[in-house]
């Protein structure tokens, strides 16, 4: 934008600040977020999804998400209201220094979700993966005991979700940048919350699996994990084919947009293909080993209904024939290159040093972990400021 000196103050104004270069995704609506919800898309997909149960989340279960801070509620309380048992991780701030003062309980305002909770978890084997309708708290693990995902009570599940961004995002984000307008708090309270519950399974990150798909067409595969895995090379071809197989059997043509990204999981022997999640057509959606614009403007063969010459006819449906998706694997020497060294996620996380430093005194990390949110906030912010103003 030139705003340079002797220009008029009216042409100034009139000029449209420069726009970034746009990427050419077609509208994203709300309807479009709402199919990629685990809700809307567990029920038809059920019979090709690991194990897992949805719990319906009322206002109140949000409501406590959605709060400042982290109180739990305490552990084996048969006296939901107020207790003398604190669950020793953290307590409620009035409380503190008072040893005999009893702890508020939270789960007070959602009793009946939280037993939901405690039944599913021992329903699923004492073990459970947890994830709001879009995200699970992978930011967060750094703040659980087992360092993962892995939840064994609910109050596991409850210091996961409220400490990850990625959740948040999605009960006060989940809209944002659609087409059809913002979100406002009517709408936001009409979204079916759900938290799902998935039977812990010990997976195998080389073989998850991210997939890209345009007009109804697969057209790009590539790791989920951001890892060299050798082995992986040998198989490409069996994994893509396999790959191909389920989308055309499974998803092709029951998936109600045509263009989404879905996750799979192809344990040992490789064999049988597992559907983990679906993303939307969406710059929100991690790319992973592609970028936006190669996926949005990699040429597909198109099929058409021209018959005019059957010489022709059969030269393009040997095109067809031929043309597979791309399948992206990471080489040994790429996690360098790509810019990978960085673990995932580590903008969201606490280094890994202070983390183990300060095991033990949890109370202390949370609140060093706010600080330490909040002055990256404040240097993001910052750093925009900047750019905005260069
Ligand atoms: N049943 C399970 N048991 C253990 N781990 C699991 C289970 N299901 C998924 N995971 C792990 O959790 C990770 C994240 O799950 P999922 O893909 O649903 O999260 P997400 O928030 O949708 O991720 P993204 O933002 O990349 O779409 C998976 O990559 C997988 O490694
Ligand atoms: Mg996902």
């Amino acid at each position: 934008m030139s705003t340079g000196q002797g220009e008029s103050v009216a042409t100034a104004v009139a000029t449209p600040p420069e726009q970034p270069k746009q990427l050419p995704f077609p509208p994203v609506t709300k309807q479009h977020i709402l199919n990629c919800s685990y809700h809307s898309w567990h029920p038809r997909y059920k019979a090709i999804t690991p194990k897992a149960r949805l719990i319906p989340l009322p206002e109140a279960f949000l409501s406590y998400l959605r709060e400042d801070g982290i109180v739990l509620p305490p552990e084996d309380n048969d006296n939901p209201e107020w207790s003398d048992a604190d669950s020793g991780i953290f307590s409620g701030a009035d409380n503190e220094g008072d040893e005999d003062a009893p702890t508020y309980d939270p789960s007070t305002h959602w009793r009946e979700t939280h037993e939901v909770i405690e039944a599913v978890i021992e329903e699923l084997g004492g073990k459970v993966a947890p994830k709001m309708n879009w995200s699970a708290p992978k930011d967060a693990t750094w703040i659980a005991a087992t360092n993962s995902m892995e939840c064994r009570t609910p109050n596991d599940i409850y210091l996961l979700l409220k400490s990850s961004d990625f959740v948040t995002h999605d009960l006060q984000h989940a809209f944002d940048d659609t087409a059809d307008g913002e979100t406002n708090m009517s709408e936001e309270i009409s979204t079916p919350y759900h938290l799902v519950l998935r039977k812990w399974i010990v997976l195998n990150p080389s073989v998850e699996f991210r997939c890209f798909v345009r007009d109804r067409k697969l057209i790009a595969i590539c790791q989920r994990d951001l890892n060299h895995f050798e082995f992986l090379f040998k198989m490409e071809d069996k994994l893509r084919q396999s790959i191909q197989e389920f989308f055309d059997g499974k998803l092709r043509d029951t998936f109600p947009d045509p263009n989404f990204t879905f996750d799979v999981y192809i344990p040992p022997p490789h064999d049988r293909v597992w559907l983990v999640d679906f993303n939307p057509w969406a710059l929100r959606t991690d790319p992973l080993l592609f970028s936006w614009m190669e996926l949005l403007t990699l040429d597909t063969p198109v099929e058409t209904q021209d018959t005019a010459s059957p010489e022709s006819e059969e030269s393009e449906d040997d095109v067809i024939d031929l043309w597979q998706p791309e399948f992206r694997l990471i080489r040994r020497d790429d996690p360098e290159a790509y810019g990978f060294a960085t673990p995932q996620y580590s903008a969201h996380k606490l280094p890994r040093d202070v983390v183990d430093a300060s095991r033990g005194g949890e109370g202390m990390m949370r609140e060093f972990a706010e600080q330490w949110k909040e002055a990256q906030r404040l240097s993001e912010q910052q750093g925009n400021e900047d750019s905005e103003n260069d």
